[in-house]
């Protein structure tokens, strides 16, 4: 019988650590060996299971990287960019697959994965969850079908503790549009106005960030015209649905070719050139 991959999870403490942990735990395609929490959090050395209020799930709390990654087969990071890019070295040091859920990396952040995806197989996505991929191909698909006469305005909602704006699922939505239309999304994007802008400029793609209470993740990619409005939504109800995309992504990313991948590729809904 071949063995489960062996899962890490870092950021370990967090609103998307402790969801993966949960549904791990819960799988019999893989098992959870190893956990991650920065210097100095009051978690390390705690068993994750216990820490979390639960009963004990036999894995401690480490800020050892290297050796919780040379006993794994996958990392799944939801962190921070700084802590993401790190990861990064390790895991591609370590040879394992490196899911990366992180949002708010700037270009040079992105940049610095390039290397270590020469060495491992790295998937990243600034949102995991099924319906957000596919919602990407259909926006992709109507901004294309759609003229400039229709202005596109990508709108999204979040909880009061998120720190990067645009969200990462808007911006994917933002290229998806500009994709659609042929355009370069830095040749048109507009972000956060704010007194006298001027009237709105034809062809731009303009982003809008709502931040309150708990709300998980909400998205619309607005096409208005003169007369009518089309609306494509996803709202996500529970984090678990980016957890479930970064499982597979884990699995998927078994024996796969080194490289940049996106869950478009894990899903199998990337479209040929
Ligand atoms: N791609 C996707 O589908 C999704 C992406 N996300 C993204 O995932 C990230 C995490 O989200 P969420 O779980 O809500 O955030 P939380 O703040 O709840 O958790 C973040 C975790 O990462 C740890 N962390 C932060 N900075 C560092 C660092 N420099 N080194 C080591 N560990 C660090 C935190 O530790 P500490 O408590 O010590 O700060 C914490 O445990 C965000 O970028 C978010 O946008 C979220 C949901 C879905
Ligand atoms: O920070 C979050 O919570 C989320 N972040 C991702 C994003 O930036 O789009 C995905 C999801 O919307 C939740």
């Amino acid at each position: 019988m071949a063995t489960n991959p062996r899962i890490v999870i870092t950021g370990t403490s967090g609103r998307m650590g402790q969801t993966l942990i949960g549904l791990i735990v819960a799988s019999e395609k893989m098992t959870l060996t190893g956990a991650i929490e920065r210097s100095g959090h009051d978690w390390i050395g705690r068993d994750v299971g216990e820490a979390m209020g639960g009963a004990p799930l036999g894995v401690i709390v480490t800020e050892d990287v290297a050796g919780a990654f040379a006993q794994a087969d996958a990392v799944i990071d939801f962190t921070a960019p700084a802590a993401t890019i790190a990861f990064a070295q390790a895991a591609a040091e370590a040879g394992i697959v490196h899911v990366i859920g992180t949002t708010g990396m700037t270009d040079a952040e992105i940049a610095a994965l390039k290397p270590h995806a020469a060495r491992a197989t790295i998937i990243r996505a600034g949102n995991m969850s099924l319906g957000v991929n596919l919602l990407t191909q259909l926006t992709k698909r109507v901004a294309a079908a759609l003229d400039d006469d229709y202005d596109i305005e990508v709108i999204e909602a979040h909880h009061n503790q998120k720190v990067d704006a645009p969200s990462g699922t808007a911006l994917m939505l933002g290229e998806a549009a500009a994709e659609g239309r042929g355009v370069k999304l830095t040749d048109v994007s507009d972000r956060g106005r704010d007194g006298i802008t001027g009237a709105r400029k034809r062809g731009d793609i303009g982003f809008t960030a709502i931040r309150g209470g708990d709300i998980i993740g909400e998205h619309d990619v607005m096409f208005a015209a003169a007369g009518e409005r089309i609306i494509l939504r996803h709202v996500a109800s529970d984090r678990s649905v980016f957890a479930r995309g970064a499982l597979k992504a884990a699995l998927w990313g078994q024996n796969r070719k080194a490289g940049a991948y996106d869950m478009l590729d894990v899903l199998g809904l990337s479209e040929p050139d």
